[in-house]
């Protein structure tokens, strides 16, 4: 799916960045999957080293959705696999943006999901079930609240508070 390119929204946006209504995230996220650019409105999942909660949401029908994963940017495990990728892909989520790590990259580079993530890790998670959904989540330095909209592509990740257009 084409999504508005980040540098254009930078350059016709200074208000609403400097109002925090958009916020730029940190660069620093690695790039994983086919598509290179996705955007789409946020679902939030605040976790740590535990990924039932990311399954549970990636069984949801994505409707093309991002999934933003609070992992507290925990580097001694990974949140999403390919498995859980292909499950992201197949119920129609536009990407998934980890605050943490991810595994099974080959895989992972095989989806068309956008996948960005701080790194990879061949360690999979706990399986506990805890943290929460739908919370606001503090990931590249921004705060992000479920059901804003989030707009990634080779220049960097944007969050904004509505939806936008051309
Ligand atoms: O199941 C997990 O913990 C993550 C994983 O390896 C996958 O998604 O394939």
């Amino acid at each position: 799916m084409s999504s508005l390119a980040t540098a254009e929204i930078c350059d016709t946006n200074i208000s609403p960045l400097s109002s925090g209504d958009l916020r730029i995230l940190h660069p620093g996220f690695q790039k994983y999957g086919q598509s290179q650019a996705f955007s789409g409105p946020i679902a939030t999942v605040k976790v740590f080293e535990d990924n039932v909660l990311v399954r549970e949401l990636l069984e949801t029908k994505g409707e093309g959705r991002v999934l933003v994963i609070d992992g507290g940017g925990s580097m001694r495990c990974a949140l999403v696999g390919g498995n859980l990728t292909q499950l992201a892909q197949s119920m129609g989520w536009s990407g998934i943006v980890v605050n943490g790590c991810v595994r099974d990259v080959d895989e992972i580079n095989l989806c068309q999901v956008g996948v960005r993530a701080l790194g990879s890790h061949p360690l999979r998670s706990n399986k506990r079930g805890l943290g929460e959904k739908h919370v606001d989540v503090y990931v590249g330095g921004s705060f992000i609240r479920d059901g804003e909209w989030i707009y990634a592509d080779n220049d960097g990740v944007i969050v904004s508070k509505f939806e936008l257009s051309i």
